[in-house]
């Protein structure tokens, strides 16, 4: 019996899903023991290697998450919220690391994912690439430096088929952003303008979304002030950074006690 933590990939035919199947089957560190499709989908039954039209990878698509979940000491999961919500109480019931790239949760799906972690480990980020992670502390602590005469202003661009807006890493620069400047994102958050808006409240953090062709994810906080502006900026050009994170993140939840974690805990930030 080999040692090195089996991995799940749910979702596996979508973008993340391919990203990741390819990341772990090539990783010296783990195995790829599972790969979770809809029920129906036309991989179930398939080598998903083969499914991506490349060489055998020995790993057959299944819809079934209870038996597939059951072999392994991690799922990776960038799906949507409520297959998130579903999978996260059938990870924990295996006692398997859960990794979340989801985003686009709600508050009660969150409220979900804590009781999941009661039992087992749960790492959830909406970025979880270091350089993202990096800005996250450079956007906290440049809001905390800069008065209240500088409006933030945080930009994100992604491909056509993002379904949710603000990206889940423009909420985390926010939180950031709100964090440094000791308010509450709820209370601080304009998200999107359109019409006769009146002047910006002071103190506002502005949220504002661009979809198009296949941008893979761009994101800049701007702090705009009198005479000068400082501008924070992120652009990933390739998916994997997302997988390889995810992967750091299920091989470091493989140590840890039940409990929610970040990219910010495994990447020691
Ligand atoms: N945190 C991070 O670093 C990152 C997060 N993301 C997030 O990851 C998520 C996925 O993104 P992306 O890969 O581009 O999206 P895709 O739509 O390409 O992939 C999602 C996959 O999940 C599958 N899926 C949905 N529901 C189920 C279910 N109940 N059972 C099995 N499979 C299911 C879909 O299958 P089907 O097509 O059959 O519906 C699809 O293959 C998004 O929320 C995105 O924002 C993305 C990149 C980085
Ligand atoms: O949907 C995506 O593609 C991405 N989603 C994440 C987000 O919502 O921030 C991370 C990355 O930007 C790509």
């Amino acid at each position: 019996m080999d040692d090195k933590p089996g991995i799940v990939i749910t979702g596996a035919s979508g973008r993340m899903g391919r990203m990741l199947l390819e990341t772990v089957a090539a990783s010296d560190d783990c195995r790829l023991v599972g790969a979770l499709v809809r029920p129906g989908h036309d991989w179930e039954g398939r080598d998903v290697g083969e499914a991506m039209g490349g060489a055998a990878l020995g790993v057959t698509a299944t819809s079934d998450a209870l038996e597939v979940f059951a072999k392994a000491q991690a799922v990776i999961d960038f799906t949507t919220p409520e297959a998130t919500v579903e999978f996260a109480e059938l990870a924990a019931q295996a006692r398997a690391v859960h990794v979340i790239g989801t985003t686009g949760l709600a508050d009660d799906d969150l409220k979900k994912l804590e009781a999941a972690a009661r039992h087992a480990v749960v790492i959830r980020d909406g970025n979880m690439s270091l350089g993202v992670n990096l800005l996250v502390n450079l956007a906290r602590k440049v809001a905390a430096a800069l008065g209240e005469e500088f409006d933030i202003e945080i930009t994100e661009a992604h491909h056509r088929h993002k379904v949710d807006a603000p990206s889940g890493t423009a909420l985390m620069l926010g939180q950031a952003a709100a964090d440094g400047r000791g308010v509450t994102l709820d209370e601080a958050a304009v998200r999107g303008r359109d019409g006769h808006t009146g002047a910006r409240p002071d103190g506002a953090i502005g949220f504002s979304s661009v979809r198009g062709g296949d941008i893979v994810g761009e994101h800049d906080v701007l702090f705009a002030g009198p005479g000068e502006r400082v501008i924070l900026r992120h652009v990933a050009t390739d998916r994997r950074i997302f997988a390889l994170g995810a992967l750091r993140a299920a091989l470091w939840g493989q140590d840890q006690a039940p409990g929610q974690y970040g990219m910010a805990d495994v990447l020691g930030l």
